[in-house]
């Protein structure tokens, strides 16, 4: 089934597990890539969004039409590398421009090796993801000159078709940092770019199994030295460095096979040091509590889902990225929602009710998005400070 036709010369193949197939135009890096086709409704933040280690074996389509118009620079970025597997987009704009754009996305893709599909409806993509769910893809770029053949066509449905399902995929430990390292940056202000925590008042170990810089950038913003250790790191280890609070980081796949994690989670929850997780984090934290995860069917990814904190009815709009989501009918008595998402009603806030442990499933880190929610970093930071006071008087 042919959906769209676009473009001069079609150069460039999206195909779905389903055989759906949408022509269009090569951009960044020619070649083949796989990976789970999800819409993202950010209109902003493309760049946050490519390099954030949460899309890793994930295809982003961004809903927004033009991408691209204000280049990229070399500040958004949320790891060193893209780590998105592709990009499908409608509208490449032919000119970039702002004060900070060092070069344009389409050099960015082909730097980053990054293969992307542009001039197609991504509108229709975005609907049949959304009635149909996420289901794995297929991009060819093909080389200047190379026609769209049949035989091609039917290569790219296969590949997609033999993509693995992200459901059991322990892609944490993959992405994760393999040695320990220090962190200081702190958040970006216009004139001076991001600053330096030379002053701090906690120490967070924050474990990588994806981690965005900006969730760093806004610890150390709140007075935090952090030491940011590898997934597999065990409890024992992080007990030795003597932390003020535990972070648990965003990162992709499925939490479920995350065992090294759910356990070193668990042990750290007992010792009373306060716990914060993000996300994968989120998702990790209830695992370690008894509760259950489940594939949603097409997941949270925009910049602008309204999230209710059920504590005091205050909406926030917020920051989205996942695939998976913890059931609410799984949860221990020791563990009270805290957050509820008003697009769909699933849980996006824990705590739990016996240690100073909580989590949030979207961004307060934001980037992309907006900064509503992130008065957790502050619930983190004040229950440090109880935490360091009463072992002091202790
Ligand atoms: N951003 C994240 O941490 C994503 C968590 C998890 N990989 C999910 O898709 O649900």
């Amino acid at each position: 089934m042919l959906l769209s036709l676009k473009g001069k010369f079609p150069s460039a193949i999206l195909a779905l597990a389903d055989g759906t197939v949408f022509l269009g135009n090569s951009i960044g890096a020619t070649g083949a890539t796989t990976g789970e086709v999800v819409f993202n409704t950010a209109m902003t933040g493309y760049q946050e969004i490519l390099t954030d280690p949460s899309y890793c074996q994930q295809i982003v389509t961004l809903t927004y039409p033009h991408i691209g118009n204000y280049g990229v620079n070399e500040e958004d970025i949320e790891a060193d590398k893209i780590h998105a597997a592709g990009l499908i987009i409608k509208d490449l704009p032919r000119v970039a421009s702002n004060f900070r754009k060092s070069e344009t996305l389409n050099e960015y893709l082909v730097r980053g090796k990054t293969v992307a599909i542009a001039n197609i409806d991504t509108r229709k993509l975005t609907r049949h993801l959304r009635t149909k769910g996420a289901q794995n893809g297929c991009i060819l770029g093909l080389a200047e000159g190379e026609a769209v053949t049949q035989a091609l066509i039917d290569k790219a449905v296969a590949a997609a078709k033999a993509a693995p399902s992200m459901a059991g995929l322990d892609l944490a430990k993959v992405v994760s940092v393999k040695e320990t390292y220090e962190w200081t940056q702190t958040e970006w202000k216009l004139g001076s770019g991001y600053g330096v925590q030379i002053t701090p008042r906690f120490h967070v170990v924050a474990f990588d199994y994806g981690v965005k810089k900006n969730i760093l950038r806004m610890l150390a913003q709140r007075g935090a030295r952090i030491t940011v250790v590898p997934a597999q790191t065990p409890a024992a280890d992080v007990l030795k460095l003597r932390p003020d609070g535990i972070f648990l980081a965003n990162g992709p796949g499925d939490p479920e096979p995350c065992d090294y994690a759910i356990e070193s989670t668990r042990q750290l929850i007992e010792t009373g040091i306060p716990v914060f997780g993000i996300c994968l984090g989120h998702q990790i934290m209830a695992l370690a509590s008894g509760a259950k995860t489940f594939k949603m069917k097409f997941g949270h990814h925009g910049a602008n889902h309204p999230v209710k904190d059920l504590d005091n009815g205050r909406v926030s709009i917020t920051s989205q990225n996942h695939g998976f989501a913890v059931d609410e009918k799984s949860l221990p008595a020791n563990l009270r929602p805290t957050h509820v998402s008003l697009f769909d009603n699933t849980l996006q806030g824990l705590a739990r009710t016996d240690k100073p442990a909580f989590c949030f499933q979207g961004h307060p880190e934001a980037s992309p998005g907006p900064h509503d929610i992130g008065y957790l970093f502050d619930r983190f930071t004040a229950l440090m400070q109880t935490h360091k006071e009463g072992q002091k008087n202790a």
